[in-house]
């Protein structure tokens, strides 16, 4: 049996949407796999009720098909699904590693990305890596159509989790199918402050870069109460905040000292909305990891 624990992410950035992404510390999905003649999968923990066991229907069982390696899979979700922290992404990613040590079939953690890429085909309709590159690679990541380019960074942040949820799916509708100029170089602008911030390890640089005129505003209105928890955040000394992924979650970047008084922020935000919610004070941190039992 080997286990795999892969982490959440967050995708987009603001700036960077379906580019930029970063490997959360924490939370994490943690996936054992055994040879089996087929594919059969059992879920557990955060949300699992909401997640399918179907080989068909669960990114695992896509992974499992991509690789050619049928396995017993079980799941123990840290990462609730429909949350904006790349759920679907997480057990994508320690499956595509954990399969990959089982049948020895040498891939490299690059080599990995559209594999496990194949798991957001499934559940959202198109095989964006933006998820699984930093949950298989660590850092942040930026994914193009030409590959993928990583870099470690660890910049403190706060992913801020309401009781809500928004799909994927959903929230890609309402992303516009064009923009204007002004707003591209604007989002252009803030995406390269944003990269020289993680070469720099810099929250101020990276909170910056996390502004974009474009997809965000659309997705907010998906989220009840983004705009006071922003602001709420923003008070408590956050150096940028976006919708994280597709949301509901929020993420916060910041200096190590302000985490705990921005993760109060936001949550007495949502809690003054009725809405109930939690923050993980986190960093930036590593990619998937492999124990062998
Ligand atoms: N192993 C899995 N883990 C989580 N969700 C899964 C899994 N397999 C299938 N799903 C389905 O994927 C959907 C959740 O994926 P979705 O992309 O909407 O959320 P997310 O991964 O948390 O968000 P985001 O990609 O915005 O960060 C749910 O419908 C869920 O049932
Ligand atoms: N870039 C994708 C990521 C989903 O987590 C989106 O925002 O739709």
């Amino acid at each position: 049996m080997l286990t795999v624990r892969a982490p959440a992410t967050s995708a987009n950035l603001g700036s960077g949407f379906d580019v930029f992404g970063v490997a959360l510390g924490t939370p994490a999905d943690v996936v054992r796999v055994e040879r089996a003649p087929e594919t059969r999968i059992s879920v557990t923990g955060a949300g699992s009720q909401y997640i399918p066991e179907d080989p068909e229907q669960n990114t695992v069982g896509a992974v499992a098909d991509a690789l050619d390696a049928p396995a017993h899979i079980k799941i123990d979700k840290g990462v609730r699904p429909s949350s904006g922290l790349g759920s679907s992404a997480a057990s994508a990613a320690a499956a595509a590693v954990a399969l990959n040590a089982l049948y020895d079939r040498g891939l490299s953690r690059k080599e990995l990305v559209p594999i496990a890429a194949e798991g957001e085909a499934l559940v959202s309709g198109e095989a964006h890596a933006d998820n699984v590159a930093p949950s298989l690679l660590g850092g942040f990541t930026v994914v193009t159509d030409d590959g993928v380019t990583q870099l470690d960074a660890s910049i403190p942040v706060v992913a801020c989790l309401p009781e809500m949820s928004v799909s994927t799916r959903d929230a890609r509708e309402v992303v516009p199918d064009s923009a204007a100029l002004e707003d591209v170089v604007d989002t252009v602008g803030n995406a390269a402050t944003l990269t020289v911030g993680m070469t720099r390890d810099d929250p101020d640089l990276v909170g910056r870069g996390m502004e974009d005129a474009i997809v965000t505003p659309e997705r907010t209105a998906l989220i009840d109460g983004y705009d006071r928890v922003r602001d709420a955040a923003l008070e408590a000394g956050a150096t940028g905040v976006t919708v994280s992924g597709a949301g509901p979650g929020i993420l916060a970047a910041c200096h190590r000292p302000d985490q705990g008084a921005i993760a109060g922020a936001m949550i007495d935000a949502f809690d003054a909305l009725g809405i109930e919610s939690r923050a993980y004070q986190t960093r930036i941190g590593e990619g998937a990891t492999l124990y062998r039992d």
